[in-house]
């Protein structure tokens, strides 16, 4: 773990170092966590990945899903929060690992701060490395700026400081708990085309009024609109960002198959992420910076 950490947090009580084998049990000693609790909200993030594991709001509920298989071994991604899939995102045509190295990576904290009106910031830096190089052959820094409140508010930039462009794709992987997925409204998709990824070929559709998981779902939206809402029985939840894509995933019954999930956990979540993808991925030229932003609220 970084040298300066401890002298950093001891300046903010409201952030404290556990393990997450404290928060979420499993296997000690588990991995580093950040705890924040502010006046205005809280939450969890994890080093490994800067992940986000928890967001609640001050008198409010929890927003995020966190596996209750989830696993917090090095180098593994976590089961639910927010990841950070880039600088790709899914399959990668040569093979390497799915949704890139970002969320298995050790970040450093950079900056903790309390802003005017109390909401608390964390920054968080990731450095090029010789074993990034090799997955990606750019020297880069990317930092995810996060701020708790009401609102959490994650700000990433990624900077390419090499001297050749670096295709780039992104998403912020939130899982977002629901009482039961079969009973939610997501909106914001109306009239935008998808990509239905579980059918040959890829097929393209576009979304006809609100969207309701009832199977089986795994599709890209492209040139989604700022604001999505998915609505349930405990109220709503809102997502903003300035990205382009919008990717919505549920295992459903395929959850059997993914031990971090579990058979029979599927309702409990549905992954709206937002981020740049496909069509709307992009190229980041040498020496230039891709900024994104998502922010969630109830
Ligand atoms: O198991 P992983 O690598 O975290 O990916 C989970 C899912 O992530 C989603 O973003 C993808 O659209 C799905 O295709 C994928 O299955």
């Amino acid at each position: 773990m970084q040298a300066n950490l401890a002298t950093l947090l001891a300046t903010i009580p409201e952030i404290s170092l556990c393990s997450s084998a404290d928060l979420y049990g499993g296997e000690e000693p588990g991995l580093p966590v950040l705890k924040i609790q502010g006046a205005s909200g809280s939450a969890a993030v994890a080093l490994q990945g800067a992940h986000l594991l928890s967001f609640i709001p001050a008198g409010g509920r929890e927003l995020l899903w966190l596996s209750p298989k989830a696993v917090f071994a090095a180098d593994k991604a976590i089961r639910g929060g927010i990841p950070l899939c880039m600088p790709w995102f899914g399959r990668h045509p040569e093979g390497l690992p799915a949704h890139g190295f970002a969320r298995s990576s050790n970040w450093d904290v950079s900056e903790v701060e309390i802003l005017g009106n109390g909401d608390i910031k964390v920054v968080l830096v990731l450095h090029d490395t010789a074993a990034t190089q090799a997955l990606w052959p750019h020297a880069f820094v990317f930092r995810l700026a996060l701020t708790v409140g009401r609102e959490l508010t994650l700000a990433l930039s990624v900077e390419n400081l090499s001297d050749q462009p670096a295709p780039f794709s992104q998403a912020f992987h939130s899982y977002l708990a629901v009482p039961d997925v079969t009973e939610i409204a997501i909106s914001g998709l109306d009239g935008c085309t998808y990509v239905n990824t579980l059918l040959e070929g890829h097929p393209r559709k576009v979304q006809e009024g609100d969207l309701h998981v009832q199977s089986l779902t795994d599709r890209v939206y492209l040139n989604v609109p700022a604001k999505q809402v998915i609505s349930h029985g405990s109220g709503q939840t809102h997502i903003v960002s300035d990205t382009h894509s919008a990717i919505v995933w549920n295992p459903w019954e395929d959850a059997a198959k993914l031990a971090d999930v579990g058979q029979g956990n599927y309702p409990g979540f549905v992954c709206v992420e937002r981020g740049d993808v496909l069509d709307n991925a992009l190229t980041i030229a040498a020496g230039g910076v891709y900024r994104a932003s998502m922010t969630l609220s109830e």
